[in-house]
């Protein structure tokens, strides 16, 4: 059995965050865990309010699952502060782990903070550079870089610039642009685009969570990056495919093997 952990922040509502990231281990066919660093109370309509866990019950749950199970891959996404990126970065250093693939996940699409404006740095400097591949949509780019991002060239460029603080591999997702959803890829030598037509739905609550989830599971089945970040656009793509109202404002993605043919 391939084994994949997510670290990352919990959605009541099921469309993002751990829930999204579960549902898309189970769907690839891999063996989920899952690491909660924070509580959100989230709806279809956006965040009202998080509560982020003590940094050491976050420490007791990652050792737990490496004291006792061989894990394949680690997804991490919702971090929320200093304290706990230095404990989650602690703790996968000592286990040295890899197939890490970081999320850096700041703002929800409805606009509420999900990681503290001062914790960028310690992210940015403490996570990266254990990273096989971290996963910026256009906004986190922008201000990783500090560069506007609208075009396929700017988003190259980001690329490049990201992979210098020490992630092996950057995916700059397109999923915000005009046009077709592309990803760029950069893997420190040259570029790969992966690109997709739009889905026409509202419905893309946990698209950023879920994509990066799938890279994860399918690095650890033992793909390269490259088969990883392809899988993974196809994976999405048939999820927002999928898509469907739910409450009253942006539903979520679908989560359903069979439209998954590998
Ligand atoms: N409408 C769409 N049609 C097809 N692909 C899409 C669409 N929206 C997003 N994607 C794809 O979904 C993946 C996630 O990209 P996106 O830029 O939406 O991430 P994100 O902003 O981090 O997500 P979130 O909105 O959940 O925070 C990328 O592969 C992107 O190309
Ligand atoms: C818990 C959580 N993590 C990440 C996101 C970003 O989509 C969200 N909305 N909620």
């Amino acid at each position: 059995m391939i084994k994949v952990l997510t670290i990352a922040g919990s959605d009541s509502s099921g469309g993002a965050g751990i829930q999204a990231d579960l549902k898309t281990f189970s769907a690839l066919g891999t063996y989920g865990m899952s690491v909660i660093t924070a509580v959100t109370a989230q709806n279809t309509r956006g965040v009202s309010s998080v509560r982020e866990l003590d940094p050491e019950i976050i420490r007791e749950q990652i050792s737990a699952i490496f004291e006792d199970i061989q894990v394949d891959a680690v997804k991490i996404g919702m971090v929320f502060n200093t304290t706990i990126i230095d404990s989650i970065a602690e703790i996968l250093l000592k286990h040295r782990i890899k197939n890490i693939v970081v999320d850096p996940v700041m703002v929800s699409t409805s606009g509420y903070t999900l990681l503290q404006p001062q914790a960028r740095e310690a992210l940015i400097r403490e996570l990266f550079p254990l990273a096989e591949v971290v996963t910026p949509n256009l906004w986190e780019a922008e201000v990783i870089t500090g560069e506007k991002i609208s075009t396929l060239p700017a988003m190259e460029k980001a690329a490049m610039t990201i992979s210098l603080l020490g992630s092996k591999n950057v995916v700059v997702k397109g999923g915000h642009l005009e046009g077709d959803a592309v990803d760029v890829l950069y893997n420190g030598k040259s570029f790969r685009h992966f690109f997709s037509d739009r889905v026409s739905t509202p419905h893309t609550h946990g698209t950023g969570c879920t994509f990066s989830s799938a890279i994860a599971a399918f690095l650890a089945k033992g793909c390269p990056v490259e088969e990883a970040v392809a899988g993974a656009k196809e994976y999405i793509n048939g999820a927002i495919a999928h898509a469907f109202p739910l409450g009253q404002g942006v539903g979520p993605i679908h989560h359903f093997y069979q439209f998954y043919k590998a």
